[in-house]
């Protein structure tokens, strides 16, 4: 009997040892040095275990019930733009100073997009006097030291760290969850998910706040071109398209090219974004699609057109460059399939990615036609070829993008619709017939180097003076200390405020009659002074950027600028003649 019972407890201790891990030593401890046998109070033990985990489970079932039915939850992924929206917003709340759980940095939204501190900063640049604009007209060294003093400080900026997060937005009270997924590969640096719940069914106030959010995203770009560029931001990991900047537009004047040429590209784009033409391709089966082939010599305006026309059409600016050699043709294609309705793309120097291989290259390469006709062993010839394919694949790979991949992104059937493609080349003879057929490029645009009116042009519209040239914050000032004298001087003395309108109506038109005579005198004298100078710059054989990177040396002297024009036109054709000789 005693035998029994000693056997079915050591049964029992090892069943419990297989449960609960070191049990046994456990009850051997505590029964030597406490004298209390483990063994007796199992049962109540089990029982306690058992009723927790019952209660843990009943508690979680509870809450799963409660946010499936009495809550509202979005779920906003970290590769998506709004997760952007909603950090960027969350950063700007004032209420986000209250928690106590917070990642602090100076980005806002992550490392993989660019924020607007940047912006930010540049703004309060202005507010600092220019060197001589100032009122007490401070020296460049003053205006340099507050400047970089305050450069060493960037914005901090507070968003909920990982975990919940309770906050109210319109008087509504909203939980914040940001989770980090399980996972994740170890070379993706962030893959987190955030959860923004409310209570209630209806969630019509998350929409409010990701609306609201969106718009506080967007509208900080005002009218700005904002350019995405698409890259992946570490190995292993899928391409997608990462803002990179909003730039301020550049007015389409200030791209030196014949005035024809330019009508005929913005008219060509608002021809083809308008909606009739979208009507009009779908109604014919044609896919609404639009190519550009920008070609000439580096430096002759292709990207910078391609950026105005941006700017002026509203439209955001999508970059790629072909020649990455991580970049295939899977990539390619949800790049493509990734890109908003209505944008450009701008393919810049598509000839010198993998691209300029002819389709039939490899069928007709010089190694099919040294092919051995004089009955050498056949089979030693068939292992030579395997290699040279797979050398030619191993070559593919590392040429980045192949014609035939880009062939379908660009009008392949599952090819996507209305975006604008702008390809640029330095090369149009090396590009393939089949890129360059209609339906792929549907107007090609030449950029050559400058004739004798591109020259005046580049160089009135460099020395004529803008608006934007003043001083900001000294121009605003002026502006408003006008206003104020103004308002101070007609509250004082309200008997005389009709005369003194008068008055100042009567200046306001005389310094307005001054100002456009001093601009008349200027211009004239910017166009004689063009003229000049585009007598000594030969014709057609500079590029705009040559001449700019020039005259930017004399940007506060045209003068200056003429009389050093001959040396430098000298010393740029002996220096492009040496560069020939090198490669030659
Ligand atoms: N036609 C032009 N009108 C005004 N500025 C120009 C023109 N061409 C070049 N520039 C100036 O030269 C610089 C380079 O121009 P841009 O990048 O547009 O040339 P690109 O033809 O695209 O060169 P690349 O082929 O090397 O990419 C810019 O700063 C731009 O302002």
């Amino acid at each position: 009997m005693a035998e029994n019972i000693t056997a079915e407890s050591v049964t029992n201790t090892a069943i419990l040892d297989a449960l609960v891990p070191g049990y046994s030593l456990l009850s051997k401890f505590v029964s030597s040095h406490l004298n209390i046998d483990v063994a007796s109070y199992l049962q109540y033990v089990i029982l306690l275990a058992t009723f927790g985990a019952s209660f843990q489970y009943l508690i979680w079932y509870m809450k799963d019930m409660v946010e499936m039915y009495f809550m509202s939850t979005a779920e906003i992924r970290f590769d998506d733009e709004t997760f952007n929206f909603f950090m960027y917003w969350m950063s700007r709340q004032v209420n986000m100073s209250k928690t106590n759980r917070f990642v602090a940095g100076v980005k806002t939204s992550g490392y993989w997009s660019d924020d607007c501190s940047d912006d930010e900063d540049d703004e309060k640049d202005i507010e600092l006097d220019e060197p001589g604009s100032g009122e007490n007209g401070s020296s460049f060294e003053e205006y340099w030291a507050k400047l970089t003093g305050r450069d060493k400080y960037r914005t901090l900026r507070y968003t909920p760290s990982e975990g919940r997060h309770f906050f109210r937005f319109r008087g509504k009270l909203l939980m914040l969850e940001r989770k980090q997924q399980q996972q994740t590969p170890l070379w993706v640096m962030n893959n987190e998910t955030l959860y923004l719940s409310c209570l209630g069914r209806n969630p019509g106030i998350i929409k409010d706040l990701l609306n609201e959010a969106q718009q506080t995203y967007v509208e900080r770009d005002g009218n700005r071109t904002v350019i995405y560029r698409g890259q992946r931001l570490c190995s292993g990991q899928q391409f997608g398209w990462y803002r990179c900047m909003a730039r301020c537009p550049r007015p389409l004047s200030t791209v030196v090219l014949e005035q024809a040429q330019k009508d005929e590209f913005i008219s060509d784009i608002k021809e083809y974004l308008h909606p009739r033409t979208r009507r009009w391709y779908s109604n014919r089966g044609i896919p609404y699609r639009r190519g550009y082939l920008l070609h000439g010599p580096p430096g002759t305006g292709k990207t910078s057109l391609c950026f105005a026309a941006a700017g002026l059409l509203s439209l955001k600016l999508y970059l790629l460059n072909l020649d990455s050699k991580a970049l295939d043709e899977d990539n390619l294609a949800s790049l493509f399939h990734d890109l908003p309705r209505r944008c450009i793309v701008l393919l810049e120097d598509v000839d010198t990615a993998g691209v300029t291989h002819t389709r039939g290259g490899t069928t007709d390469s010089p190694k099919d036609k040294d092919k051995p006709t004089d009955g050498t062993d056949p089979t030693a010839v068939d292992e030579t070829e395997a290699k040279d394919k797979d050398k030619d694949k191993k070559e593919e790979k590392s040429r980045g993008i192949t014609l035939s991949a880009l062939l379908n992104v660009i009008d392949g059937v599952a090819a996507s619709e209305g975006r604008i493609l702008v390809m640029t080349t330095n090369h149009p003879e090396k590009l393939d017939a089949a890129l360059l057929r209609p339906g792929r490029v549907d107007l090609s645009i030449t950029f050559g180097r400058t004739t004798q009116a591109d020259i005046e042009e580049l160089f009135t519209s460099i020395y004529t003076t803008m608006e934007g040239d003043l001083p900001r914050a000294a121009a605003s000032r002026r502006l408003l200390n006008g206003t104020a004298k103004h308002l101070t001087n007609g509250s004082a003395n309200h008997k005389h405020e009709n005369g003194n309108v008068e008055y100042a109506e009567k200046r306001k038109q005389e310094n307005n009659e001054e100002e456009k005579r001093r601009l008349r005198d200027l211009r004239l004298r910017i166009s004689k002074l063009a003229t000049d100078f585009s007598a000594i710059v030969p014709n057609g054989e500079f590029t705009a950027a040559e001449i700019q990177g020039y005259l930017l040396n004399h940007k506060d002297s045209p003068e200056a600028a003429i009389s050093g024009a001959d040396t430098w036109v000298q010393g740029l054709r002996e220096k492009k003649s040496s560069q020939q000789s090198i490669l030659a």
